[in-house]
């Protein structure tokens, strides 16, 4: 272990550190508490030996100006020629983990070193397991938000963004928009190629679809199935057409084969748009619906289009 060896006895230090030296350990050596401090922060060592009376700073104090300012615990063992009980405890207190009494004894040194290198691992070990915890967590909260099969956002994490984003843009009396797509026909195309070459044709729609909504507060999510969300805010009605019509021609270009459509001989999408500023009447519900609508109307009137809201008769 690397061992911060702080006594202001000359002879002390001598002694102490060829015992620790012989028992393998790698020794720093210091003065005073300051100097404990100054020689913490710089070498962070596995554990403390301190003489507890000291010139310029006592160990006590010192103990506990490490405990208050750092955040890794490092066991520190008190030295000290004649200790009472209100000793140990003031030592305790103030931040040490134990005592051992000078002159030294070899042996002793050696099982309280062998003692805290224990608990120092299994003080590491906790922390890695607890590290390893957290990061898991992380990582099943950001599951919980995303589409299994695309990377998308789910219908979950699609639902909160939008509420949220309603009462956003209600506030600033900005325009929201959100665009519902579906692939056409794909019922036909399952039957003909297949559940995996349809599970397919349905991330390389989401991949254009998260490529095609390029702001960061953009949001593409898999609404179910082979129907999918977006969500713009702070987005016009003109901006939205454009951006839904440039999607609705990529994913022609993707030139996906679909032999049994009866719109094209390759995948299409159909998309409905609704846009508006948000009132205290217009929930998320409600543009999901709208937007919906405007879908069915592109699905009615030949598929392979985007239907605006508001330009419906
Ligand atoms: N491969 C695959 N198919 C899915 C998935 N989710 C839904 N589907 C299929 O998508 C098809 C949707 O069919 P319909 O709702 O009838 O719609 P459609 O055939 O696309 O017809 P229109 O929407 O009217 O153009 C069904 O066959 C579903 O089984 C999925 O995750 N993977």
């Amino acid at each position: 272990m690397k061992v911060l060896l702080v006594d202001d006895s000359p002879v002390d230090r001598v002694i102490s550190e060829a015992f620790l030296l012989e028992l393998g350990h790698e020794v720093i050596l210091g003065e005073n508490g300051q100097q404990a401090l100054e020689l913490y922060r710089e070498h962070d060592p596995d554990i403390i030996l301190m003489d507890e009376v000291m010139p310029v700073m006592r160990g006590h104090e010192a103990a506990k100006a490490i405990r208050a300012h750092e955040d890794n615990w490092v066991p520190i063992i008190f030295l000290s020629a004649r200790f009472t009980a209100e000793d140990i405890t003031a030592g305790i207190d103030a931040g040490g983990d134990d005592y051992l009494a000078k002159p030294l004894d070899q042996q002793v040194l050696a099982a309280k070193m062998k003692a805290m290198e224990r608990i120092s691992k299994m003080r590491q070990r906790l922390l890695e397991v607890s590290e390893a915890l957290e990061s898991a967590n992380v990582e099943l909260k950001r599951l919980a938000d995303v589409d299994g099969l695309t990377g998308l956002a789910n219908r979950r994490y699609m639902d909160r963004f939008l509420s949220h984003e309603v009462a956003r843009c209600s506030r600033n009396q900005e325009p929201l928009t959100v665009i519902m797509c579906d692939i056409d026909e794909f019922k036909r195309y399952n039957d003909f190629y297949g559940h995996l070459k349809g599970d397919d044709c349905i991330k390389m729609i989401a991949n254009t679809l998260m490529s095609s909504s390029k702001r960061a507060t953009d949001l593409a999510a898999r609404f179910g199935g082979e129907e999918f969300a977006l969500i713009l805010p702070n987005t016009t009605e003109a901006d939205a057409i454009g951006l839904a019509e440039n999607i609705r021609k990529k994913v022609e270009e993707l030139d996906i084969m679909h032999e049994k459509s009866s719109v094209k001989d390759c995948v299409t999408l159909s998309m409905g748009i609704y846009n508006d500023v948000p009132t205290k009447m217009l929930r998320g519900e409600d543009y999901l619906n709208l937007a919906d609508k405007a879908l069915y109307h592109a699905k009615q009137t030949g598929r392979n289009k985007v239907v605006n809201y508001s330009d419906i008769d």
